[in-house]
């Protein structure tokens, strides 16, 4: 199979490529950790303390019961014949058993409510912090590296939560309470069964090392599946359009193969885990029988219950061994993990809201762009010293070729990004100067491809104000000629559209996110206008709808049909980020210059004259 699937992995790598934002372990960072473990801070007075005291009468019920059976029971009520004893030692240790299965129960509930907990605050507190970040972020990143993170990076830490820690703590108290009692009981024969530990401890965590190293390829390759798994089902109607199913079938088979190479050759490196910490076990074993027998033979001090007592403990010794290899893993990937999800926690909103912000009441809706210079990157300028005013309950056409700049106008009235220089002002205050949710209160912004969001006709409606009553959300519908697609719906209001709202038509779609608009009664609205062709009854309907919606408000509309230019009360015309003309239609198309070309152009074809 090696073969053929190197072969099959350079053909079908050669037409997709994925960035793999998956988890690499990094190196043991004590910052990080401290940070990490702040998020326990809230559980440390109540779950946090109860756990590790189930944990330490746990272990040290499982540290003195093979002492009590070889010092008492063997060394003592046996050597005696002392069946009283013999019969109050079994009960004793029957006890302590009850007593350390109770510990232990409590232990494991207590461990895993922490972890739950400790994982649901930092998803929560993550997913509201990438919410408040600014349009900047979002520009930069793919919505799969940002839900890995949500999702994947939060889940991996779950474990660290859950068990890691406090198991952590469990085996190293255990571990040095044997080695304390082993060398309590026989200095020589602790050392004597102890000469192998530093072998083994070094094997183990080279072995570990390259398990990890494993599961880590395997984790990059599920990644991978995730990524075109995604994109093929969002991607389904291009690629039957497009006859492509061949082609994808095959390069899921060659990702499918590569995932399931990966997880053989995991699959067979832990498998060697176990067997060499049994093997160590027999080695340590073998030891402890052959010095301990002759010790018995020779040492005075050396009993059969110490012997004994040692042979428990040696079995208890190796699982706690082999954990703390996992457990040093554990971190390793905690550590990448907690990066990337403080990297998205560090992560500052572009568009900043002044301490001293001012609320933006009862404004009327004027806005002006005064000397405003703006780039997305460095290089590239998208608006070039801009100087505009659009008047209160005007509306006002943005038009030009693609790429000109009308929709970050549009982004810079909304304040999704700020000026590289200059201001962007509403009735006269700095947009810099108000705060984020007044400024957004008094705006709507009506996208060519609304939103859907899954839930019911009424909840999307209903969106932008989320207290208005049914009545309410009914009469906007109502206003803008929505209503009577609604009610033909399977259950009118209350049909249930999918994620996108891909039951319904473009044109339904817009009166849609134009009945939410209205509800919402902002000052402002932004509009972009659908590009699609419809046909001319929707183009009617929508028409109207709109001059329903935009009535005494400022509109800005990025506008596509010459319709909605027309009846403007002013155009402004973009070139490259820059004013080229501007005016009412009249005008501009007696000047005969960029927008008349413009209209003949481009607009002709769509049947107006
Ligand atoms: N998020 C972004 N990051 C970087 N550059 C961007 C971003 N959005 C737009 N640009 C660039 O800024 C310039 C202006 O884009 P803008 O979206 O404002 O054009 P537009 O006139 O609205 O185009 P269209 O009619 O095609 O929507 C373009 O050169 C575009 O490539």
């Amino acid at each position: 199979m090696g073969k053929k699937n190197k072969q099959t992995e350079s053909k079908h790598l050669k037409r997709f490529h994925y960035t793999i934002d998956t988890a690499v372990d990094k190196p043991f960072n004590w910052q990080q950790m401290v940070r990490l473990m702040k998020f326990m801070k809230p559980y440390a007075k109540t779950l946090l303390p109860a756990a590790m005291i189930a944990m330490l009468i746990s272990t040290a019920v499982r540290l003195v019961v093979p002492i009590i059976i070889g010092r008492l029971t063997i060394d003592h009520a046996l050597a005696n014949r002392d069946t009283g004893l013999l019969v109050q030692l079994v009960i004793f240790i029957g006890l302590l058993y009850l007593f350390n299965y109770i510990a232990n129960m409590l232990r494991i509930r207590w461990v895993n409510q922490l972890g739950q907990n400790v994982i649901y605050d930092l998803r929560d507190s993550l997913f509201s912090h990438v919410q408040r970040l600014s349009h900047r972020f979002f520009d930069s990143k793919s919505a799969g590296s940002i839900l890995v993170r949500i999702l994947n990076d939060v889940n991996s830490l779950q474990e660290l939560f859950t068990n890691g820690i406090i198991n952590l703590l469990m085996d190293i108290v255990t571990l040095t309470g044997i080695l304390v009692i082993m060398f309590i009981l026989s200095p020589k024969l602790a050392l004597a069964v102890m000469i192998i530990l530093p072998i083994m401890f070094f094997i183990s965590t080279k072995l570990r090392k390259n398990i990890r190293r494993s599961w880590q390829q395997v984790r990059i390759q599920q990644s991978r599946l995730n990524s075109h798994l995604n994109e093929s089902i969002q991607g389904i109607r291009v690629t039957q359009s497009f006859s492509q199913e061949k082609e994808n079938t095959e390069f899921f088979g060659g990702v499918n193969r590569d995932n399931f190479e990966r997880w053989r050759i995991a699959t067979k490196k832990s498998a060697m885990f176990r067997p060499f910490v049994e093997m160590s076990n027999a080695i340590g074993t073998a030891i402890l029988i052959w010095y301990g027998s002759h010790l018995i033979l020779t040492d005075p001090n050396m009993t059969t219950g110490i012997f004994v007592s040692f042979a428990f403990y040696l079995g208890m010794f190796w699982d706690p061994i082999s954990r703390l290899g996992q457990a040093y893993n554990q971190l390793l990937m905690a550590m990448s993990s907690s990066e990337r999800i403080f990297e998205f926690l560090d992560e500052q909103p572009n568009v900043k809201e002044r301490e001293d912000a001012t609320e933006l009441k009862d404004i009327k809706g004027h806005i002006e762009f005064d000397q405003v210079k703006f780039s997305y990157d460095e290089d590239r300028i998208a608006l070039h010293q801009i100087s505009l005013e659009m008047k209160a309950g005007q509306t006002v056409a943005l038009v030009g070729h693609t790429g000109s700049g009308k929709s970050t106008i549009a982004n810079l009235i909304s304040r999704f990004y700020d000026p590289t220089e200059g201001a962007v002002k509403v009735d006269g205050h700095n947009l810099r100067d108000v705060t984020l949710d007044s400024l957004r209160q008094n705006i709507s912004v009506v996208l060519q491809d609304t939103f859907i969001f899954s839930g019911t006709i009424m909840e999307n409606i209903r969106f932008g104000r989320p207290d208005a009553t049914d009545e309410e959300v009914i009469e906007a519908s109502k206003v803008v000629g929505a209503h009577d697609f609604i009610l033909r719906l399977a259950d009118g209001y209350e049909t249930e559209v999918e994620e996108r709202g891909n039951i319904l038509s473009v044109g339904e779609r817009q009166l849609l996110s134009f009945a939410r608009a209205l509800l919402a009664n902002p000052r402002i609205i932004i509009l972009d206008e659908a590009t699609a062709s419809i046909d001319t009854e929707t183009e009617q309907k929508i028409q109207s709808a709109l001059n329903r919606l935009l009535k005494g408000r400022t509109s800005i509309i990025i506008a596509h049909r010459l319709s909605t230019i027309r009846e403007a009360d002013h155009i402004i015309v973009l070139e490259n980020g820059r004013i080229i003309e501007q005016g009412s239609h009249d005008v501009l198309m007696k000047h005969q210059g960029e927008y008349y070309d413009l209209v003949k152009a481009q607009f002709q074809m769509l049947g107006a004259s």
